[in-house]
């Protein structure tokens, strides 16, 4: 690569390097339909259980990798980073986030022990369960954590952002990812990334870049699963 464009990746961040090299899947993943259609007050309530349904599965699914991407931080960050208890809250909202899906989901009549994983749901919480490994980089995990908090927390913002026109009975559901804490724990696991890939071989920024377009794809797959287009 060019010095002279890394010497640029190194001012911005390998993050923000990203996210405007892959603005568009990234938008596809942010901007898209099903969020649109929150937004716009014109989401179908069959589409906005499906989602709900499986994505309790997804968190489900998520606990534990969560806490995968938490041992590594304790290996291999330094004293002095506070990478630890970043993930550790993460970790820790997880059991509210369950309990939140639980109560919504008795609101709605879904039998959560009756749902099964979708296809899509599949595929990405067999990726999740692929970056457990311990092969797998803290850098190349921590990456993936990033784009998935970071993809519900834009999501979800802009679903209550001015202008919208998301129905109140949804918007406790929007701030729960779109709210302000959220936004600056998700920069703070940013900062993370742009820590962990400087100083991280060209192989394993090329993993991380792989995985950040994985995450973006099924993110965008997920949401066409619950509007129904799977
Ligand atoms: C599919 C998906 N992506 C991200 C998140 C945010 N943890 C989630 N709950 N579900």
């Amino acid at each position: 690569m060019q010095e002279q464009a890394k010497s640029e990746e190194k001012k911005i961040g390998m993050t923000e390097t990203w996210l405007r090299k892959h603005r568009l899947i990234y938008d596809a993943a942010t901007r898209h339909p099903f969020i649109l259609s929150i937004r716009d007050a014109t989401v179908q309530s069959h589409s906005f259980k499906t989602w709900l349904a499986q994505d309790y599965l997804f968190v489900r699914a998520f606990v534990p990798f969560v806490a995968s991407v938490l041992i590594k931080a304790c290996k291999e960050s330094s004293d002095e980073s506070d990478d630890v208890e970043i993930i550790l809250g993460g970790m820790a909202s997880l059991q509210d986030e369950i309990s939140w899906f639980k109560r919504e989901a008795n609101k709605l009549d879904i039998s959560l022990s009756e749902v099964l994983p979708q296809k899509p749901n599949q595929k990405y919480c067999g990726l999740l369960e692929s970056l457990m490994s311990e092969d797998v980089e803290y850098s190349v995990a921590i990456t993936a954590f990033w784009a998935i908090e970071a993809v519900y927390q834009e999501s979800f913002a802009h679903c209550i952002e001015e202008g919208s026109k998301t129905p109140p009975q949804l918007k406790e559901t929007c701030a729960r990812w779109g709210n302000q804490d959220f936004g600056h724990y998700c920069q703070s696991i940013k900062n993370i990334v742009n820590r962990r890939l400087q100083m991280a071989s060209d192989d394993e920024l090329k993993k991380a870049e792989l995985v950040f377009l994985s995450v973006l794809q099924l993110e965008v797959e997920f949401w066409n699963m619950s509007s129904g287009n799977v």
